[in-house]
């Protein structure tokens, strides 16, 4: 070890030997106070500020800090270290700061300084806070173990700007199966994100790898963090594209002392709050037909089911198919309980139409319908014969039955079958509405309904009857919501969202370039953004730098995904070399085979994750079977997935977004499986991007028009 380097360790050895004595003295002190389970209301509150102050400290006792600036504030002598860690430590007899938590608007500088002798600033509560850094290190603690000690700047040395040294060595790692927090090594353009003012819709574009899931999740413990006084985890929601998908990320929240987050599919939060009165269809045999290949392809306009159901004017139909509820589905008549007892229909309209104007609109059915059978009772009593009462009332009893049935409470699929059905449709829902539904939708759609299951575009049209019928409880409403993979959601979903949403507050990331659902997903966020209308209602941001793979990989993915015919952005590598992206001709009649050695060979050398990405899920099925056959371990992964385990997996390429493997390898990338049109561009590009450190394809037959000649050994 060079002399300065073996004192930084030295001193930073020391200071950890402080902090970890202090941390562990705390943890100590918690451990000998007796939990209180009792009903006293003040000792509740204290074990609950105790039983915080355990877990974090729990997390602070591996790792107590990642990283250290040197910071002179203007108007100080000297510049202070502060060191930087997940959770915040204070001596407990001094009050000094030991470590500040890295969501703190000082630590922001951790993050945002990138370098150069000039001054730099922090919006502290109190104002801006100038001042110049001297020092930026990384430390790697394990078990309270110093492990390393990197300096990314130091004043005065040869370095302007800082280096990137210790984030190449995290991206190095290998990954397991769980997406992890990168609290240590968040870059400038992440960190603005994540703190980003709270009352505004956040729309990223991200290109694959840049980081966006990761992003989310860091930004929510950081909302939590900035905004605890008003804000509840059980009230932030993420919405991520499958259940798979949420069992990756679920590590990185705890990793982050975050806990109680919704975390949800938005079938599932739909078919829910439907209390599960319908089903979904099967889901495979959606995606079966949308990614098919060969002649009978299906074409991805904005005729299909999922773009027109998805559009905000189709909610605009809904609600006027509503509105013709509202208007006219009460009956026209009085009411008349018994012969010679009437209830002019103007009233029961004033009661509806005025008086209960501010309720949702089942809601005010029922109302009606409960003060019908008051003013029922009222007159009864003004009858003093008793034979004569008891007849009214069986009467009355039969009249209302009648008129309930006349104006039926509907549930919100009851309702949009009506919407959808071709004969007995109710008056109020006059037959020329239907005439704007294209006719292949309206068939399409009675044939699920019939079954009692709706497709996935259905949702969000059902969920916004169910909040015209019941309204939104204040306890269903959010503080913040994650929408993950956005691309694939639409317009209509989002909208739907933002009625429950306390101050527009969300973070909305995708990548268009991967948008492979394009049936249903959007073509532009200006199409989220227009939703949120109104100054500083959004903001739109990118993500253009990748961390995932390396430049090999990316170079050989933008190649890909520029022969889309779409404009877009090809993603900037970090500066990681790798391995060339290996591209092999094989044998139709050996192509099992050529899997399993490659597949050996992924495994048997420093990969952890790998991945055989195949294009349909029979093919999938088919290697899967081979290379168990064989004596592999490999798990097939399938559209009911709901873990994700790690090791070797095998799974169809529509199925890989969001995840990540040390290696893959991608089969069959022919002409036939592979043509030359954006659907197949991105399809590919997703599977392309998965791979961390090294990425394989195989071909027979016609190389695929979307890989020909793409130079593989390029790295830039
Ligand atoms: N600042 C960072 N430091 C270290 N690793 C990072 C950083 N940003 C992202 N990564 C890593 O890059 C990988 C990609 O991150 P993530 O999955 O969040 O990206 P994404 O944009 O959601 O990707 P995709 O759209 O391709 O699914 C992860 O392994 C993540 O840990």
């Amino acid at each position: 070890m060079e002399p300065e380097i073996q004192s930084a360790y030295q001193e930073e050895l020391q200071r950890l030997e402080e902090t970890a004595a202090e941390i562990d003295r705390q943890i100590q002190t918690l451990a000998g106070i007796p939990r209180y389970y009792g009903d006293d209301l003040t000792e509740q509150a204290l074990e609950n500020v105790r039983e915080s102050r355990r877990r974090s400290l729990a997390i602070a006792e591996h790792e107590p800090y990642f990283g250290r600036l040197d910071f002179q504030e203007q108007g100080r002598e000297h510049a202070q270290p502060l060191y930087i860690g997940k959770v915040g430590v204070e001596d407990d007899e001094t009050g000094r700061l030991l470590v500040i938590d890295w969501r703190a608007p000082v630590a922001s500088l951790f993050y945002s300084f990138t370098g150069g002798d000039d001054s730099i600033a922090y919006d502290s509560p109190d104002g801006m806070i100038k001042g110049l850094v001297y020092l930026k290190r990384n430390l790697v603690i394990r078990k309270q173990i110093l492990q390393r000690v990197v300096d990314a700047y130091v004043k005065g040395g040869d370095n302007l700007a800082v280096a990137d040294e210790f984030l190449l060595y995290r991206l190095e790692e290998n990954k397991d199966n769980r997406l992890r927090d990168i609290v240590s090594t968040i870059q400038e353009e992440q960190d603005r994100i994540i703190r980003a003012a709270k009352n505004t819709a956040l729309v990223i574009q991200g290109v694959a790898g840049s980081g966006k899931t990761t992003v989310a999740l860091h930004r929510l413990a950081f909302l939590l963090y900035q905004y605890r006084e008003n804000i509840r985890a059980e009230r932030m929601i993420i919405f991520a594209p499958n259940s798979m998908f949420l069992d990756y990320i679920s590590g990185v929240l705890p990793e982050l002392g975050v806990g109680g987050i919704q975390q949800t599919t938005y079938t599932d939060w739909v078919l829910d709050a439907l209390d599960r009165e319908v089903e979904l269809a099967d889901p495979a045999e959606r995606l079966a037909h949308w990614f098919q290949i060969g002649p009978h392809r299906p074409v991805a306009d904005d005729t299909a089911p999922g773009r027109f159901k998805g559009a905000v004017a189709y909610r605009t139909y809904l609600d006027r198919c509503l509105d013709r509820w509202e208007q006219d589905a009460l009956p026209a008549e009085d009411f008349e309980p018994w012969d010679g007892a009437r209830l002019p229909v103007a009233t029961i309209r004033d009661w509806f139409h005025t008086e209960y104007r501010h309720y949702p609109l089942m809601k005010r059915r029922e109302r009606v319908i409960a003060r019908l059978k008051r003013w029922v009772e009222m007159e009864l009593d003004k009858v003093w014969e008793l034979h004569l009462k008891k007849e009214h009332k069986k009467t009355a009893a039969s009249r209302l039955r009648a008129y309930q049935k006349a104006w039926p409470e509907l549930t919100p699929f009851g309702f949009y079958k009506l919407v959808f059905a071709k004969t007995k449709r109710p008056h109020w829902l006059p037959d020329d509405l239907l005439t704007e539904i294209p006719a292949a939708i309206v068939e399409a759609s009675n044939k699920l309904y019939k079954k009692k299951q709706v497709a996935l575009e259905d949702l969000a049209p059902l969920m916004h009857i169910h909040q015209r019928f019941q309204g939104i409880d204040g306890n269903d409403t959010f503080d913040h919501v994650v929408i993950d993979e956005a691309q694939d959601f639409s317009p209509f979903q989002v909208a739907v969202l933002n009625e429950r949403t306390r101050g527009g507050s969300f973070t909305i990331l995708g990548d268009l370039s991967q948008g492979i659902h394009s049936y249903q997903g959007i073509r532009d966020w200006q199409e989220f953004l227009s939703l949120f209308l109104g100054e500083e209602r959004s903001g739109y941001f990118r993500l253009d730098r990748s961390y995932r793979s390396t430049m090999e990989i990316i170079h050989f993915a933008n190649e890909v995904i520029a022969r889309s015919g779409d404009p877009v952005t090809l993603a900037k590598p970090v500066f990681r070399s790798g391995e060339p992206v290996r591209v092999e001709h094989v044998a139709p009649e050996q192509r099992l085979d050529a899997i399993l050695r490659t597949v050996r060979e992924l495994t048997g050398g420093t990969a952890d994750t790998v991945a055989v990405v195949g294009r349909t899920d029979d093919e999938c099925a088919a290697i899967h079977a081979h290379l168990r056959e064989q004596g592999l371990e490999a798990t097939l992964i399938t559209s009911k997935q709901t873990a994700y385990k790690g090791g070797l997996s095998v799974l169809p390429v529509y199925l890989t977004k969001g995840l990540e493997f040390d290696a893959v390898l991608i089969t069959d990338v022919d002409a036939d499986h592979y043509e030359r049109n954006a659907q197949d561009a991105k399809l590919l590009y997703v599977g392309c991007t998965r791979a961390l450190h090294q990425l394989h394809l195989h071909f027979s037959g016609d190389v695929s028009p979307l890989i020909e000649g793409i130079d593989t050994d390029a790295n830039v």
